[in-house]
């Protein structure tokens, strides 16, 4: 059912979609009318994958749905549904010392991708995922406001599992590439954060030993610059925080990857040409650098998958496929599982 391309020895995709079956969840779909949202909920329902929960209008879902066997969803219409009073009186309670009404309130949970994270947050879901159509940002925001991050963590950001055929780099052609999709401008401490976080992802979802790489345009002081002082500052947090995380910094790309180029640039590192996990130093390299990766070699890129909420809701690329969706429904199962 799910392409894996190339020759990766690892079936991550296939374990996890086996965990979520171990233990089947309600996973919502915010944008339940869309075509390869109606797709991945055809698969997720028939391999027992998930129980599915398609948001939107219920004659414009089944229009669109023609031709597949979504019989099994859940529908229901945030603008036309009874719950949602009880959903905006919970919505405007959460944010009125933000100066919320409880009239603003009623019109947002209409919402689907608020009225979804109100869902999740009142168990009556235990996940959600969106993100075919709209932009990350917009399912950030309700996600920020009404799940909010999990007990000790300061700052919510995202991986992406990559999956690059007839490759052995990383775990053999498996990388965790982060924080591709939140933090536009990470500080050193945010940027500690997210490696300790994206290790964690790397350990529990990928069941691999995260080896973790800061990447940089420097390799151990080959190149002076404050970006780079940044990156260097972050490993240091990073290793006081999580002493035995092993991780490594500042490294080039080549560098973190590649065993040849890490005895020459980076002598005596353990993680250099062994990274599976590499922290990007910003954004605009991460969005790039996995977009890249995705698109020349290829590779499957599954995300961004949220690090740091207190329940699981993941987000999607405009450009995802149904294939991508499905991962993804098993994914925020399989971290619902462990709720
Ligand atoms: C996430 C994002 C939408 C937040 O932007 P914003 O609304 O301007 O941020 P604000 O500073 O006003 O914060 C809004 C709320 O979210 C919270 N927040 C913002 N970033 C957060 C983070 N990384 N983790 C946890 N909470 C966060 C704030 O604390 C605030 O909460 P409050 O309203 O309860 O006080 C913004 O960082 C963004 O656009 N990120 C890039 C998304 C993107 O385009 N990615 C590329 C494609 S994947
Ligand atoms: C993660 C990401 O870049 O999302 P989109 O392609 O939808 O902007």
């Amino acid at each position: 059912m799910l392409v894996v391309k190339g020759a990766n020895k690892m079936d991550v995709i296939g374990n996890i979609i086996e965990k979520a079956k171990s233990n089947i969840k309600k996973i919502v779909l915010a944008e339940g009318s869309e075509a390869r949202n109606l797709k991945a909920a055809e698969i997720a329902l028939k391999e027992r994958i998930a129980d599915i929960v398609l948001l939107g209008n219920e004659a414009e879902i089944k229009a669109a749905a023609k031709g597949l066997n979504i019989s099994g969803a859940e529908i229901i219409d945030p603008a036309n549904s009874p719950k949602s009073e009880e959903y905006a009186q919970a919505f405007y309670e959460l944010r009125k010392h933000k100066g919320m009404t409880i009239e603003k309130a009623r019109e947002i949970v209409k919402d689907p991708m608020y009225y979804g994270c109100m869902m999740v947050k009142e168990d009556d879901a235990d996940g959600l995922v969106s993100g075919a159509i709209h932009a990350t940002a917009d399912l950030l925001r309700p996600a920020f406001q009404i799940i909010k991050t999990a007990p000790g963590v300061s700052v919510v950001s995202s991986s992406f599992i990559m999956i690059v055929p007839n490759c052995n780099l990383g775990a053999d052609g498996v990388l965790l590439y982060s924080d591709c999709g939140v933090i536009p401008n990470p500080t050193a401490e945010e940027l500690a954060s997210i490696a300790i976080a994206a290790a964690r992802t790397m350990k529990t979802l990928v069941g691999v030993e995260p080896i973790v790489a800061m990447l940089s345009f420097s390799t151990k002081g080959s190149a002076e610059h404050e970006l780079v002082d940044k990156v260097r500052k972050a490993t240091e947090l990073a290793k006081k925080i999580a002493p035995d995380l092993q991780i490594d910094g500042e490294l080039q790309a080549d560098a973190a990857l590649v065993p040849e180029v890490a005895e020459l640039k980076a002598p005596g590192s353990k993680v250099a040409g062994h990274a599976n996990v590499l922290i990007f130093p910003d954004l605009q390299a991460g969005n790039i650098g996995y977009k890249l990766t995705q698109r020349l070699a290829k590779a499957e890129a599954i995300g961004p998958l949220l690090q740091g909420l207190a329940k699981p809701v993941n987000d999607l690329s405009r450009g995802c496929s149904p294939e991508d969706i499905v991962a993804e429904i098993a994914i925020t199962s399989v971290e619902a599982q462990g709720n």
